[in-house]
């Protein structure tokens, strides 16, 4: 992937579009950075899938510009922009082999026979699919369908691959199997793709860069991590993982909070009212014999105990028993058997001052 100074790749200025009194894609300015794998990601409606096809030419704008390399291409067909598409459903031609199919969009081009050859054997091998050259879509499976579909758009080099739910209809290991070969092509061929999903863990392990999406404008753009760790608004903290929120006051610098007072950073002095939210994650569980006096220690009774695998999820009660003061907390499979909890026990927790985020309450600049 190209550094941040590059300059701008594909740039959208100002891109909208409406349908009637809904702005499907509302304002939008974005830079995609050569080389990178950007990830649009959000609920459903939210825009992606809109914001997709304008980039791809089968959406019109209704206003804004669509930059590759500082010229204007959002006036051109979607056949004369070069990019790659690939679909949910794989869109192969039932009546042509892996092989027929992976030549085609080369020889609409009018590459030579020999050049055709080559990339074909090029694909097939990129994808591991030689064995399956000469069978018919319907004769592969979901998985091999879709590799077939990868390869197929990759072959005639496009400057961009553009890919809408790529993976959405196959079974969760495939899906994940296939990510992380998306990924490794997309890193060997050095190539542009703009990927479209609603699943956030396939959009943190695939991008170099996530843009969340919301009513069809972007809420946050950065890459997986910081946005994991400093959602910027409550939409995307609930939307990326998981967030306990709690409203509370701010007084004297310290969040107050069902009988407590928490320390956090960046605590906005001139807003009372806030919406703190912290990751299950985040909260640290310490010994039950502990007594010291620690910062944001937090004492709670264990209300129930789910396993979820590789992690156990506590609901607590912290400070009084309303559902205001209930708070979710993930800790390893290994210390929550160490440990053996059961409901009704009494915990001592710690919510780490810098993992704790603060926003404006609704209504409040
Ligand atoms: N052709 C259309 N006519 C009218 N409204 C449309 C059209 N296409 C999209 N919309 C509306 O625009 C908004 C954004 O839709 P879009 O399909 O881009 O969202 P999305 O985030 O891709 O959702 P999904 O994940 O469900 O596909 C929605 O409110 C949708 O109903």
């Amino acid at each position: 992937m190209s550094t941040q100074s590059s300059p701008p790749f594909l740039q959208l200025d100002g891109v909208r579009r409406a349908y009637g009194a809904v702005n499907a894609v509302d304002n939008i300015d974005l830079q995609v950075v050569r080389g990178e794998l950007l990830t649009l990601l959000g609920p459903s409606g939210c825009g992606k899938t809109t914001l997709l096809r304008m980039i791809t030419g089968f959406e019109g704008l209704c206003s804004g510009a669509i930059r590759l390399e500082g010229q204007n291409i959002h006036h051109q067909p979607p056949q004369k922009r070069p990019f790659g598409i690939v679909f949910q459903n794989y869109a192969l031609f039932p009546h042509m082999t892996v092989r027929e199919n992976i030549a085609f969009g080369l020889r609409s081009r009018r590459w030579s026979r020999q050049a055709i050859h080559q990339r074909v054997a090029e694909m097939l091998e990129l994808a591991d699919l030689q064995a399956h050259a000469s069978k018919y879509p319907s004769q592969l499976s979901g998985g091999q369908q879709q590799r077939v579909a990868l390869v197929r758009a990759l072959a005639p080099g496009p400057r961009v691959l553009l890919l809408d739910e790529p993976l959405s209809a196959l079974d969760a290991r495939i899906r994940v199997h296939l990510r992380q070969q998306i990924r490794q092509w997309q890193r060997a061929l050095g190539i542009t793709m703009i990927y479209v999903t609603h699943d956030q863990e396939e959009a943190m392990e695939l991008s170099d860069r996530v843009v969340v999406m919301n009513r069809g404008r972007i809420e946050q753009l950065g890459r997986p991590m910081d946005i994991y760790r400093f959602p910027a608004t409550p939409f995307v903290a609930g939307f990326v993982g998981q967030m306990n929120f709690f409203h509370a006051t701010v007084e004297e610098e310290k969040i107050h909070w069902s009988g407590y007072m928490l320390r956090a950073d960046n605590i906005p002095v001139n807003n009372r009212e806030i919406l703190a939210g912290i990751r299950p994650s985040e909260i640290e569980l310490l010994p039950p014999e502990y007594a010291g006096s620690i910062e944001n220690r937090v004492k709670a009774s264990v209300r129930e105990v789910c396993a979820l695998g590789s992690v156990v999820r506590l609901t607590v009660d912290a400070g009084n028993s309303s559902s205001a003061s209930q708070l979710h907390v993930e800790i390893p499979q290994a210390q929550a058997r160490i440990l053996a909890f059961g409901e009704g026990q009494q915990v001592v927790l710690r919510l780490p001052k810098e993992a704790i985020r603060v926003y404006p309450r609704k209504g409040q600049a």
